[in-house]
C-alpha cells in the first residue's frame, strides 16, 4: 500500500492516498471532532511524508498498535517496545505534562537484570509538582536542534534538579529529547537515553514520526479519558443526587460525606458551617465522621458557640466558585481562626471553601481539607462545585427540618407554659409558677417583673417569688408597693427593643432586685432585661440573672412568646386585682349602707324628738345665734352643759343647718361603751383583729365620712384613746383596729360633755391638746333652772307632743302645776321636764294637766344650795350624789318608765357606766 502511495502521480495525489489510509486507522476514534482529526492528520502526514520508506513502514505499523491501545499506559508500553527495537537505547523517559494542575507525570523505562541473570523491563512511574522542573524542561524542549544532549552537562547546569543526577546515577550519559505536541499544545516530552555510540546514528525523522503518532494517540486517549471521566462523574452525581435526597439528619449526612465524597475528592475530611441565628456569623455545624474522630468538636449542637468567621469565609461568600487556601499561608495572617490551627495540627495543607447558598442568600460553607498541595485539578473543582449544589439542598433540608423540630418543641414548651399560667388569677401563685417555669425553660433562678408607670416615670416591683427572696412576707408586701426609680439608661436600653438585653447592674438599681438577687447581681451572673408590653399602654420589665447571655439569645423566640403570654397573664391579674379591689369597695359600701340603714332607722325616731328647739330666754336666743354662725363652717364645736340641757339637740341643729346636712350625723356615746371597745367603735376593725372580731366592721368615723361625728360625753373618753382621737382629728385619717393602711376621712366633729373639761385637763384626766383641738367653738347651754322663763313654753310644747302621741285631749297646763314646776330645780333639766310631762299626761284626766308628778323626795335644786357647799364638791361627787338620790328615789330601778335613767334623761347603758365609773354600789342605796 505504501508503494502505491509512493508511486501515485503528483504530490497531491500521494498526500490524499496517505490521508485516506491514516483516516482508516483513526476511524475508530469516534469521539474526535472533525477539526481535531484534521489537525492530527496534518501533523501525521507532515511527519510521514518526510520519512523514508522503511521508516514509513515502521510508522504505519506503529500506528495500528497505537490505535489498539486503550489507555496511556498500554500506549507508552507499545511505544517503548518500538523505540527499543529501532533505537539503541539504555532507557526511556516519557514526561507528560498536566495543564490542569501544572504537574508532571514521569514514566521511566529501564532494563534491569534479575537475580537469575535475566534482563527485564522496570517501569517507574511518578507524579511531580516540582515547579522548578518547568523552566528546565522547557529549555530542554526549546533547544531541540540536534535532539541529543549530554547528561553531565545538564547536571552541571542544573545542580538543583535531581532528575539529571538520577539519570547520571543510572549511567545514562546521553539523551535525545523530542516534544510531544498536538495543535500547538504541549503534551509532554519523549526522552531517549542513548548509548554513546548510537548518538551519531540517531534516526531523527523516525523519532519525529513516532513522537507525532504518540502525541496524537495520547491526545486521543486523554480526550477519551476525559469523556469517560465526565460520564462517570455524571453517573456519580446522579447516584449521589438520588441517595442524598433521603438524608435527613446531620449524623446521616456526616456518614454520607465520608462514604461517598471523601474518596471521590481525595480529601482528608470536610466540615460544614452554617449561618447563626444572628444572621451575621457562621458556626461549625457538621463534621464528617473522620473529622469528628480527629477533633474535639464532636458535639456541634450549640452552633453559636463554634463561630468560624474571618477573611476566608468573607472571600468565599463573594463567589460561587470554590476557593483554595494554603493553610500554612493562612496561619501567617493576623487573624488565625481555630479551624486553621486545628487542621494544621492535623497536618493538613490545603483548604478548599465553597459557599452554600439558596439563590443569593449564603447560608453556609463547605470546607474541605487536603493533606497535599497542588492536587486539585480543574475537573475536581468542577466536581466539588457540582457536589456542593447537592450538599446545599441536603443541608438546607436538614436545617429546615431542625427548624421545624425546634419550632415544634418550642410550641410544646410554650403550650405547657401557657396552660400553666392560663388559669392563674392570683399574683402570688403566678410568681411561684413562673419561678418553676423559668427554671425549667431557661435555667433562670431568680427574676423580678417591674411595672413601669409612664406618668411618674417610676416603676414598682410587681412580681417575684417571695418564698425564695428570703424576706419577711410583710417586708415583701411593702416592697411590692414601693415606687422605685429604674436607672434611665437601663430602662431606655430595655424598652427600646423587644429582645433580651444585657445590662450592667450599678448601685442605683441594686435596690430594684429582691432578696438573693441583690447578692447574685454582684456575682458573675449576667443581668438580662426583657421588655413586656402590657395592653396598648402599659410597660413591664422582666429582669433576671443568667450565667450565659448567648444561651438566652438563642432562645429569644421562645422568650418573646413567653413574654407575650406573660403580658396577658399580667393584664388579667391587674384586671382581676382591680375587680377584687372594686368588690372590696362595693363590700365596704354595702356594709356602710347596712350600717347607715340601721342608723337611719334609729335616727328617724330620734329626729322626731329633735324636730324643734324651744327657748325664748335670752341665753337660748344667744345659743341659736351661735348655732347659725357656726353651722355653715366645718369648725369643730364643743357643746357644754348639764345632762338633759339639749346638747345633742343643738348638735343636730348645727348638722342640719350645715352643708353636710344630706349626709349622716353619727353619734358616739363615749360613756356608754366599755373602754376596750371605744377604739373599734370609732375606727372600726378588721376581721380577726381581736377575739370576737368575726367580721370586718366600719367605725363611726368611716360611717360619718362627709358628714358629722357627734362625740357625746367626750369627757368620759379614756386617756389612751384621746391620743388616737387627736391623731385622727389632726391627720384626717384613721386606721382600723388590726388594719394595715390608713383611711382618709372627711368628718366634721361636734363634741359634747357635761363635765368641766378645763378642770379635767388640770386634774390630768383629759389631754390638754385634745381639749384645745375641740374647744374651737364652745357653746355652753344653761341649766333649765337658770332659764325658768322657758319652762312654760317647754311644758306646753311637750304637752302637745305627748297628748298627740297618746291620743289625749289635753291642751293646757294648770297654774298650780306650772308654779310647782317653776319652783322645781330640774336636776335632769329639759329631759326631766319632758319625761315628767309625759308621765303626768298618762296619769291625768280631763283636758287640763292639773298635776305634775314631781319627785316626792325632791332633791334640792342647786339654786337652793349655798355657795359654800358647791365649792366643797367636785363635779363627779355632785354627779355621784345626784345619781344616788335618784336611784334611791326609784328604789334602785334603772330602766323603764320612771326608772332612774328615765328621770335622769340618759339611756340606761349610760347610767350604768356612770354608776360603774363613780363606784356606786347597792349598799350605798340603803
Ligand atoms: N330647747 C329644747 N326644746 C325642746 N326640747 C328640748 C330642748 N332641749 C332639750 N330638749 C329635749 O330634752 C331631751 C334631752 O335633750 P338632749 O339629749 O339634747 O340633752 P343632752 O344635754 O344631750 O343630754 P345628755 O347630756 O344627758 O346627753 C330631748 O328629748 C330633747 O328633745
Amino acid at each position: 500500500m505504501l508503494n502505491s502511495i509512493k508511486h501515485a502521480g503528483t504530490e497531491e495525489v500521494r498526500y490524499r492516498a496517505l490521508s485516506d489510509m491514516l483516516n482508516e486507522h483513526l476511524i475508530s476514534m469516534e469521539s474526535l471532532s472533525e477539526k481535531f482529526k484534521d489537525a492530527i492528520l496534518t501533523h501525521l502526514l507532515s511527519a510521514t511524508l518526510h520519512a523514508n520508506d522503511d521508516e514509513k513502514a515502521i510508522l504505519l505499523n506503529l500506528s495500528s498498535e497505537v490505535a489498539a491501545s486503550r489507555n496511556s499506559e498500554d500506549l507508552l508500553e507499545a511505544v517503548h517496545a518500538k523505540l527499543a527495537s529501532f533505537f539503541d537505547i539504555e532507557g526511556l523517559t516519557i514526561i507528560l505534562h498536566s495543564a490542569e494542575n501544572d504537574s508532571y507525570q514521569f514514566h521511566e523505562y529501564e532494563k534491569e537484570r534479575t537475580p537469575a541473570g535475566d534482563i527485564q523491563l522496570k517501569v517507574n512511574r511518578r507524579h511531580e509538582h516540582n515547579l522548578q522542573l518547568r523552566p528546565v524542561i522547557n529549555e530542554m524542549a526549546d533547544a531541540l536542534t540536534d535532539l541529543s544532549f549530554d547528561t553531565a552537562e545538564f547536571v552541571e547546569r542544573y545542580p538543583e534538579v535531581d532528575l539529571f543526577k538520577s539519570w547520571e546515577a543510572k549511567g545514562w550519559q546521553n539523551f535525545a529529547a523530542v516534544t510531544l505536541k498536538v495543535s500547538g499544545e504541549t503534551l509532554g516530552h519523549l526522552i531517549l537515553h542513548m548509548f554513546p555510540h548510537a548518538v551519531a546514528s540517531l534516526r531523527i525523522n523516525l523519532l519525529r514520526g513516532i513522537s507525532a503518532q504518540l502525541s496524537v494517540a495520547l491526545s486521543n486517549i486523554k480526550m477519551v479519558e476525559e469523556t469517560m471521566r465526565r460520564r462517570n462523574e455524571m453517573e456519580l452525581l446522579l447516584a449521589i443526587n438520588i441517595d442524598i435526597a433521603s438524608v435527613r439528619g446531620t449524623d446521616e449526612l456526616a456518614r454520607f460525606i465520608k462514604d461517598k465524597f471523601k474518596q471521590l475528592l481525595g480529601c482528608s475530611h470536610t466540615m460544614i458551617a452554617v449561618r447563626n441565628n444572628d444572621g451575621l456569623t457562621y458556626s461549625a455545624f457538621l463534621l464528617d465522621e473522620d473529622a469528628r474522630a480527629k477533633t474535639h468538636l464532636s458535639n456541634l449542637s450549640a452552633r453559636d458557640s463554634n463561630k468560624i468567621n474571618g477573611p476566608v469565609l468573607n472571600q468565599a461568600r463573594q463567589t460561587s466558585i470554590p476557593l483554595l487556601f494554603d493553610l500554612d499561608e493562612l496561619a501567617l495572617q493576623e487573624y488565625q481562626p481555630l479551624y486553621v490551627k486545628i487542621n494544621r495540627q492535623l497536618q493538613q495543607k490545603t483548604l478548599l471553601v465553597i459557599r452554600l447558598a439558596k439563590g443569593e442568600e449564603v447560608f453556609g460553607f463547605w470546607l474541605i481539607y487536603f493533606k497535599d498541595r497542588d492536587i486539585i485539578t480543574t475537573g475536581k473543582l468542577q466536581l466539588i462545585q457540582s457536589l456542593s449544589l447537592q450538599l446545599c439542598i441536603s443541608v438546607a433540608n436538614i436545617l429546615a427540618n431542625q427548624e421545624i423540630k425546634s419550632r415544634e418543641e418550642e410550641k410544646g414548651r410554650l403550650l405547657k407554659f401557657s396552660s400553666a399560667i392560663a388559669p392563674v388569677r392570683d399574683h402570688k401563685l403566678l410568681a411561684k409558677i413562673l419561678k418553676v417555669q423559668f427554671q425549667e425553660l431557661f435555667g433562670i433562678e431568680d427574676y423580678v417583673i417591674h411595672l413601669f408607670d409612664r406618668e411618674s416615670q417610676k416603676c414598682m416591683p410587681f412580681l417575684y417569688d417571695a418564698s425564695q427572696a428570703g424576706a419577711e412576707p410583710d417586708e415583701l408586701a411593702d416592697n411590692l408597693n414601693t415606687l422605685m426609680t429604674f436607672p434611665e439608661s437601663i430602662l431606655d436600653l430595655i424598652t427600646e427593643i423587644d429582645s433580651p438585653v444585657l445590662y450592667e447592674v450599678n448601685d442605683s438599681c441594686l435596690t430594684l432586685l429582691p432578696g438573693p438577687m441583690t447578692a447574685d447581681a454582684q456575682s458573675d451572673n449576667t443581668r438580662i432585661g426583657m421588655f413586656i408590653q402590657i395592653g396598648s399602654e402599659g410597660i413591664a420589665v422582666l429582669s433576671f440573672l443568667h450565667p450565659d447571655f448567648r444561651q438566652v439569645k438563642q432562645q429569644e423566640v421562645l422568650l418573646k412568646s413567653i413574654c407575650s403570654q406573660l403580658s396577658i397573664a399580667i393584664s388579667n391579674i391587674l384586671a382581676n386585682e382591680k375587680v377584687n379591689q372594686q368588690l372590696i369597695e362595693i363590700d365596704r359600701y354595702k356594709h356602710q349602707l347596712e350600717e347607715e340603714t340601721i342608723y337611719l332607722k334609729e335616727e328617724i325616731e330620734v329626729n322626731q324628738n329633735y324636730a324643734e328647739i324651744i327657748g325664748e330666754s335670752q341665753v337660748m336666743q344667744k345659743t341659736f345665734r351661735m348655732v347659725t354662725q357656726v353651722a355653715s363652717s366645718d369648725s369643730t364645736v364643743l357643746i357644754l352643759g348639764e345632762t338633759g340641757t339639749g346638747k345633742e339637740l343643738i348638735a343636730r341643729a348645727i348638722h342640719n343647718n350645715s352643708p353636710r346636712k344630706n349626709k349622716l350625723m353619727v353619734k358616739v356615746n363615749c360613756a356608754a361603751l366599755p373602754a376596750n371597745l371605744i377604739e373599734s367603735e370609732l375606727f372600726g376593725h378588721e376581721k380577726g383583729s381581736f377575739t370576737g372580731a368575726t367580721e370586718r366592721r366600719l367605725g363611726k368615723f368611716e360611717l360619718a365620712n362627709n358628714g358629722t361625728l357627734f362625740l357625746d360625753e367626750i369627757g368620759e373618753m379614756p386617756l389612751e384613746l384621746q391620743v388616737k382621737l387627736l391623731r385622727a382629728l389632726q391627720e384626717k385619717e384613721i386606721e382600723r383596729v388590726g388594719g394595715r393602711g390608713t383611711i382618709k376621712v372627711d368628718v366634721r366633729i361636734i363634741a359634747a360633755t357635761n363635765r368641766d373639761l378645763e378642770k379635767e385637763v388640770d386634774e390630768g384626766r383629759f389631754r390638754s391638746d385634745l381639749y384645745y383641738r375641740l374647744n374651737i367653738f364652745p357653746i355652753e347651754l344653761s341649766a333649765l333652772r337658770d332659764r325658768k322663763e322657758d319652762i312654760p313654753i317647754l311644758a306646753t310644747h311637750f304637752i302637745h307632743r305627748y297628748a298627740k302621741k297618746t291620743g289625749r285631749q289635753i291642751t293646757t297646763l294648770g297654774s298650780k302645776a306650772l308654779q310647782e314646776m317653776v319652783h322645781y330645780s330640774w336636776p335632769g333639766n329639759i329631759r326631766e321636764l319632758e319625761h315628767l310631762i309625759e308621765r303626768s299626761i298618762l296619769l291625768s284626766t280631763g283636758p287640763m294637766l292639773k298635776n305634775i308628778h314631781l319627785p316626792t323626795n325632791k332633791p334640792k335644786g342647786t339654786a337652793a344650795t349655798s355657795a359654800g357647799e358647791i365649792a366643797l364638791k367636785t363635779i363627779d361627787e355632785n354627779e355621784c350624789d345626784h345619781i344616788l338620790k335618784i336611784l334611791k328615789y326609784c328604789q334602785g330601778r334603772i330602766s323603764g318608765p320612771g326608772g332612774a335613767a328615765d328621770i335622769l334623761g340618759v339611756p340606761p347603758s349610760t347610767l350604768n357606766s356612770k354608776i360603774k365609773r363613780l363606784g356606786i354600789k347597792k349598799e350605798h342605796l340603803i
